[in-house]
């Protein structure tokens, strides 16, 4: 990890530099020198860095001015600042500044040392605490089955997870696959490292590789900052590469080489980071009909497909549908802060007996839909409104529907925009194509009609 930690040393002292960089090196850190402010701001400008260790006596521009400067524009930086025996009332002046830390400069250098690993530990940790934070609330998952098929699933992950090959997830649109690949990613010694998920769908050819692999500022129009992508996100933990049989072959040929080499390099830096990182990939793709159209690369498919779980559909495991509506019906009331006190007849008919070819996703959209719109605790027919097509699925009559146009309208419209963001894997951009409305205006719709847990794009 420490080959992620960059540290500049700025002094005028060139021979301090050296030394002080050979070393910090020589220890692991990655770091760079400068001698005075100006040119170490000019090079954060250009360069990612966690660590500043700045003298304080410089020409050009002197330590206090820099450190100034690095807390209004860079303030997640940290700032050691090193000075003469002697003059300990100037570091105090820096620790006011933002400085977190001083070194007397002819004092013991292992101290240094012990500074400077001290901070690159509760850097890694505040990272880590943050990707956990976003990871918690998908915690509550139904993992629970009386379906032979979804059991021995469930086994196979237990049985793989610790072991640290690379998991191939199949299944339809909305079947959990992402579910399934953070359940492994809890079960596995990484479970306290991030679980980094990636849609390979949603983005366009060319920003995919800024996404995977980062880039440093200036490699490519539009790159105005350095950026870490999603695998040293990942790093010490899972990367879950979902519809991963949509990445473009340029993007699969630097994959194959990153999972084989357990490197990367940022784009626009030649240099190389070491990474260890557990792959799970999904797709709801035939890849081996994408081999054969020459879309996809068979030695890729080698490299991720040690383990192939093929998750079943909803309509294959019907008989969890009684502890999945529960599941779920708990779960969306305290979402909602709504109760459910009582659910119509008809309505549990037809949740049980329906087919759901939008999977869980649909049952669940489908239950916090019916909680919305429900009054006074119950859930009735009237909720179910389905998209156009599935109508002679529902319970509702057309008879029964005895609201204003305007509302019935926009029942009609929601749904048929959930659908079609269903049929496209909750692509909005191909979504926007068939309803043949810009991205914009189908992004208003979608707020509109509180849609984005539909999307790719939350
Ligand atoms: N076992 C489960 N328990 C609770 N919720 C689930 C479960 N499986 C799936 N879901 C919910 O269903 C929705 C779809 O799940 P997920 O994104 O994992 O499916 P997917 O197969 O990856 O879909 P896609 O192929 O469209 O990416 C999510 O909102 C998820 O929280």
């Amino acid at each position: 990890m420490k080959n992620l930690y960059k540290i500049l040393i700025v002094d005028d002292e060139v021979e301090y530099q050296h030394v002080l960089s050979l070393i910090l090196s020589d220890v692991g850190y990655k770091t760079a020198t400068c001698s005075n402010g100006q040119d170490a701001l000019n090079y954060m400008e250009e360069q990612a860095v966690n660590l500043v260790i700045t003298d304080l006596k410089m020409p050009v521009m002197d330590g206090m001015t820099l450190i100034r400067e690095i807390k209004k524009k860079h303030p997640a930086v940290d700032v050691i600042v090193m000075t003469a025996f002697g003059s300990i009332e100037s570091a105090v002046d820096a620790i006011k500044y933002g400085a977190v830390d001083y070194y007397v400069k002819s004092g013991d250098m292992d101290d240094l040392v012990i500074k400077v690993n001290r901070l690159a530990k509760l850097n890694r940790l505040e990272f880590k605490n943050t990707v956990l934070l976003k990871n918690q609330n998908d915690q509550s998952f139904f993992l629970e089955s009386l379906s032979p098929l979804y059991l021995h699933l469930l086994e196979l992950c237990q049985r793989a997870a610790d072991t640290g090959i690379s998991i191939l997830l199949l299944g339809e649109s909305g079947v959990g696959k992402e579910v399934i690949a953070n359940y492994i990613h809890r079960l596995s010694s990484r479970q306290h490292e991030p679980f980094v998920p990636i849609n390979c769908q949603v983005f366009p050819e060319g920003v995919i590789d800024s996404e995977l692999f980062g880039h440093e500022k200036g490699s490519f129009t539009g790159a105005i900052d350095c950026r870490a992508g999603k695998f040293e996100q990942a790093n010490l933990g899972t990367l879950f590469m979902d519809e991963i049989g949509d990445l473009p072959l340029s993007t699969q040929g630097k994959l194959l080489r990153a999972i084989e080499s357990r490197k990367i390099q940022r784009l626009g830096s030649n240099k190389s980071l070491s990474l260890d990182i557990r792959f799970i990939s999904a797709t709801n793709k035939h890849l081996n009909q994408l081999i054969a159209e020459g879309t996809f690369r068979e030695d890729l498919l080698h490299r991720i497909n040690t383990l192939t779980l093929t998750i079943p559909p909803l309509r294959e495991r019907k008989e969890d549908l009684p502890s999945l509506i529960q599941f779920f019906i708990q779960k969306i009331e305290q979402e909602q802060k709504k109760k459910v006190s009582h659910v119509d007849q008809n309505v549990m008919d037809f949740l049980l007996s329906y087919d759901y070819p939008g999977n869980i996703r649909e049952l669940k959209n489908i239950i916090e839909r019916m909680i919305a719109l429900s009054k006074d605790g119950r859930l009735t027919s009237s909720e179910i409104l389905l998209p156009a097509g599935n109508s002679c699925a529902s319970p509702v009559q057309q008879d029964d529907i005895l609201h204003p146009l305007k509302e019935a309208r926009a029942f009609f419209e929601k749904n048929y925009i959930r659908k079609a963001l269903e049929r496209h894997g909750g692509n909005v951009a191909k979504t926007s194509k068939t309803l043949d409305i810009s991205t914009r205006q189908l992004w208003n719709k979608l707020n509109q009609y509180h849609l984005h847990e539909n999307t790719r794009d939350k």
